[in-house]
C-alpha cells in the first residue's frame, strides 16, 4: 500500500515537475544574456545585444582579456556612432555610455549564469572544451535558460548531449564582424524544442539581424560553402597557380567579394579555419574539399593566426 502510494506520489510529482518545467520553458523572452568567450565573436555579440537593450554578462578567463574585449566594444561602438549620430555627436556619446552600462564582465561563469535567460558560448572551436563548459553550466543555470553555441562547424547536438536540457539547446551562428554582418544562422537539432527555436528566432530579430533556419549539419549553410572556397584558394596558391595578392584582387574585382579569400581567412583566424577543416576531415577523410594545406598548418604552428595576432598571410599593425 505504502509502495503504491509512494510510487503514485513519485509519478504525480514527476508530472507536476514536467508541467512546471514545460510552462517555464515556453516562450522565453530573452533579456539577460551571458556570453562566454570575449574574443572577436563574443565581444561582437555582447556589443550587439547590449546595443539593443539586453543586459549582458561577458565571461572570459582573465581580467586582461575582458579589458581588451571592453576596449574593442567601445572602439567598434565609436565606428557605429560616427555614422548613426553624425549630426549629433553628444547623443552618440550618450548612446555609447548606455550600451557600455549594459555590459558587465566576470571570470566566474557559474555566477554569470544564475539569472541568465540565454547563454551563448563563443569560446575556442573544440568539442571537448565546449562540452565541458555546457555540462558545467547546466548545473548552475536556471531551468528556463537556453544554451546556444556560436560554433562555426561542430555539431550542436554533441554539445547538447553534455546537458540535461537538449530541448533548450540550439545554435546561434553569427558572422564576423558581428556589428556589421546582418545574418544569424539559427540551428535546431532533432531535440531542440519549437519553443526554443522560436525564442532564438525572436532574439535574433530583437538584435536587428536577419535569421535563417538551419539543420545541425557540418558548417550549416554559409561555412559549408565558404570554408571549402577559402581552402581551395589556398591550394591554388600552393600549386603555384597564383599569388595570394592576385587571388584576393581577382575574387574582389571579379566576383564582387568584399574581401579576397586570404584577407578573409586572416580576418576569421587561421586557427579557426584549421579547427574547422581538421574536424570535418576526421569525419570525411576522403572528401577533397577538406584536404589539408601545408601552408595553413605551418602558419598556425608559428602562431601566425591572422589579424588577431597581427600576422597571418599578411602583416597588420594594431
Ligand atoms: C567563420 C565563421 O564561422 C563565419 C564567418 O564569420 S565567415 C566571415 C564572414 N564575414 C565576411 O565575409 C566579411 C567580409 N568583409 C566585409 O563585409 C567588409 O570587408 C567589412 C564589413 C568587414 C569591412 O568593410 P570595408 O568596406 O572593407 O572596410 P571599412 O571601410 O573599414 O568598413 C566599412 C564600414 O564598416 C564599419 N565597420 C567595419 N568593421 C566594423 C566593426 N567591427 N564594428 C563597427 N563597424 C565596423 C566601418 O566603420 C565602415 O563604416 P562606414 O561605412 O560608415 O565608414
Ligand atoms: N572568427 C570568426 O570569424 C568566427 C568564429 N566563430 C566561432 O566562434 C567561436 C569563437 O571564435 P573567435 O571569437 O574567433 O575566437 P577568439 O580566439 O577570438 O576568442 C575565443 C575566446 O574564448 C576564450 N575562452 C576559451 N576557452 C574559454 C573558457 N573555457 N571559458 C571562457 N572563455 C574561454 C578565450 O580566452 C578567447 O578570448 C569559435 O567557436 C569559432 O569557430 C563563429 C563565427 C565566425
Amino acid at each position: 500500500m505504502f509502495r503504491l502510494f509512494s510510487s503514485n506520489m513519485a509519478f504525480f510529482t514527476h508530472q507536476i515537475q514536467r508541467s512546471f518545467s514545460s510552462s517555464v520553458v515556453r516562450n522565453v523572452v530573452i533579456k539577460n544574456v551571458t556570453i562566454i568567450g570575449g574574443g572577436q565573436m563574443g565581444a561582437g555579440i555582447a556589443q550587439v545585444a547590449a546595443s539593443t537593450g539586453h543586459s549582458v554578462t561577458l565571461v572570459d578567463m582573465t581580467d586582461d582579456i575582458l579589458k581588451k574585449a571592453m576596449k574593442g566594444i567601445q572602439g567598434s561602438l565609436r565606428r557605429v556612432v560616427k555614422k548613426k549620430f553624425s549630426d549629433d555627436p553628444e547623443s552618440g556619446d550618450d548612446f555609447i555610455q548606455k550600451v557600455m552600462q549594459n555590459v558587465s564582465t566576470t571570470t566566474n561563469p557559474a555566477a554569470a549564469v544564475t539569472t541568465s535567460d540565454l547563454v551563448v558560448e563563443a569560446i575556442v572551436e573544440n568539442m571537448k572544451i565546449k562540452q565541458d563548459l555546457f555540462g558545467f553550466l547546466d548545473k548552475m543555470a536556471p531551468e528556463h535558460t537556453i544554451f546556444a553555441s556560436n560554433t562555426s562547424s561542430l555539431p550542436i547536438s554533441d554539445m547538447a548531449s553534455a546537458t540535461s536540457r537538449p530541448d533548450r539547446c540550439g545554435g546561434l551562428h553569427f558572422f564576423n564582424p558581428v556589428p556589421m554582418m546582418k545574418l544569424v544562422e539559427v540551428v535546431a537539432t532533432s531535440s531542440t524544442s519549437p519553443e526554443t527555436s522560436e525564442s532564438l528566432l525572436n532574439f535574433t530579430k530583437a538584435l536587428g539581424k536577419t535569421p535563417v533556419c538551419c539543420k545541425d549539419t557540418p558548417g550549416f549553410i554559409v561555412n559549408r560553402l565558404l570554408v571549402p572556397y577559402m581552402m581551395e584558394a589556398l591550394r591554388l596558391h600552393e600549386r603555384g597557380h597564383g599569388s595570394k595578392e592576385d587571388i584576393d584582387i581577382a575574387m574582389k574585382l571579379g566576383a564582387g567579394y568584399p574581401m579576397g579569400p586570404f584577407e578573409l581567412s586572416d580576418y576569421v583566424g587561421l586557427d579557426t579555419i584549421k579547427f574547422i577543416t581538421d574536424g570535418w576531415r576526421e569525419k570525411e577523410p576522403d572528401n577533397p574539399l577538406f584536404a589539408p594545406s601545408d601552408l595553413l598548418n605551418k602558419l598556425v604552428a608559428e602562431g601566425k593566426l591572422g589579424k588577431k595576432s597581427l600576422e597571418g598571410f599578411y602583416k597588420y599593425s594594431k
